[in-house]
């Protein structure tokens, strides 16, 4: 569903207090990612309900400033955002925000300065003028529409100066950002093109079973609550990783679809440097790792992760590990974080001692 946004600053009196829960049933809590009554016991991600565009001459016309970007570390959708947002140079036009990565039965909280346990970049308050005294993410949601009955998600993309949400929809943030900032940015990052005309198609047709099979298919196997929920998410996914395996072994590299970064790498590289380091425990997505099970893919990842800063400087493993692991109480009630995989990453150097062993009887290290 699409929805019109409403609501200047001058009008947010909210009908709840900035810190009040929405008065929720048990069984509608926010962290019930599968209703306890769906006997399907399957994961179904919500649509996204802000779907304005960026755009000159239109209601958001790109502005250096003026935009205010609100993610998380923890997660794939919001990381998408900010490597775009660093590949097209636009650090200095959009400000961001990362919230705390806890997300309790109120949803996303912003930091305070007693947090010492969430590093990185602009963890803080949200500052943005007007927003003194917000606490959570939904604060800012509430001011835009005191009606909203939708899920407070990052990424948020919001207009500072009329006080609305742009867009909470990260597929849809990220193409904005390709283009319409183009003509405030320098001539370097111009030439970056993201989704370059000769492979949208190719990059269109790739996104729908990626999207599907392992982006989401990582979630819908976590979430699941029947056997038979899980088994068919995780089988799904780990056939569609084989497709990509099979894609990269067969392409020319270094990127997805060749010399050039693409969406394409963007979108798979957020859902796969989560791989290891949590879903395959966390989500029991276990059939195999990345390390160990899948060559090329793990080559193609160590790449963008080592060599390309946009990739490496927004990823913050604390971040992601504690997120999922503490907040997802209903799979893990005790919130242990496990210690492996050490490192959640390898050097591109590096190699799990099995693989190790194979390449040396081969001859080839
Ligand atoms: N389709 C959305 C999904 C965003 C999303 O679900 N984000 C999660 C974090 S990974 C979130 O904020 N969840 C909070 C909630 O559902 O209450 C997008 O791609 O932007």
């Amino acid at each position: 569903m699409v929805r019109t946004v409403h609501g200047m600053p001058g009008e947010m009196k909210t009908r709840r207090g900035a810190n009040e829960a929405t008065p929720q049933a048990e069984e509608q809590k926010i962290t019930n990612w599968v209703a306890p009554n769906d006997k399907s016991g399957e994961f179904k991600r919500g649509q996204s309900q802000f779907r304005n565009w960026i755009k000159k001459g239109g209601e958001f016309p790109p502005e250096k400033g003026r935009y205010h970007l609100y993610v998380s570390y923890a997660c794939p959708w919001a990381h998408r955002t900010l490597i775009v947002r660093k590949l097209k140079g636009l650090e200095d036009f959009i400000p961001y925000t990362a919230v705390h990565w806890h997300m309790g039965e109120r949803g996303w909280r912003f930091a305070t300065p007693e947090d010492k346990d969430a590093p990185g970049d602009n963890v803080t308050a949200d500052p943005v003028k007007g927003h003194e005294g917000y606490t959570h993410l939904r604060n800012l949601y509430f001011q835009v529409d005191p009606e909203y009955k939708g899920r407070f998600t990052v990424p948020t993309l919001y207009d500072v100066k009329q006080g609305k949400i742009v867009s909470n929809e990260s597929s849809e943030i990220i193409r904005m950002l390709y283009t319409e900032f183009d003509d405030l940015i320098d001539e370097k990052y111009r030439n970056v093109v993201l989704f370059p005309e000769n492979l949208q198609k190719d990059i269109d047709a790739t996104n729908e079973w990626t999207y599907n099979d392992i982006n989401n298919g990582v979630y819908r196997s976590g979430f699941a609550t029947t056997e038979e929920a899980y088994s068919k998410a995780v089988t799904q996914l780990f056939s569609s990783l084989d497709r990509v395996e099979k894609h990269l072994t067969e392409s020319a590299g270094p990127y997805y679809f060749g010399k050039n970064i693409t969406e394409a790498d963007v979108r798979l590289f957020t859902t796969i440097v989560r791989f290891d380091a949590v879903y395959v425990q966390h989500f029991k997505t276990n059939i195999r790792d990345i390390r160990s099970g899948y060559p090329h893919i793990h080559k193609w990842l160590r790449h963008l992760y080592w060599n390309v800063p946009a990739f490496k400087d927004t990823t913050e493993f604390t971040h992601i590990k504690r997120h999922y692991t503490k907040s997802h109480t209903n799979i893990n009630p005790y919130s242990i974080t496990p210690l492996g995989p050490e490192p959640p990453i390898l050097k591109e150097d590096e190699e799990v001692p099995a693989v190790k062993y194979a390449l040396a009887l081969a001859g080839k290290k």
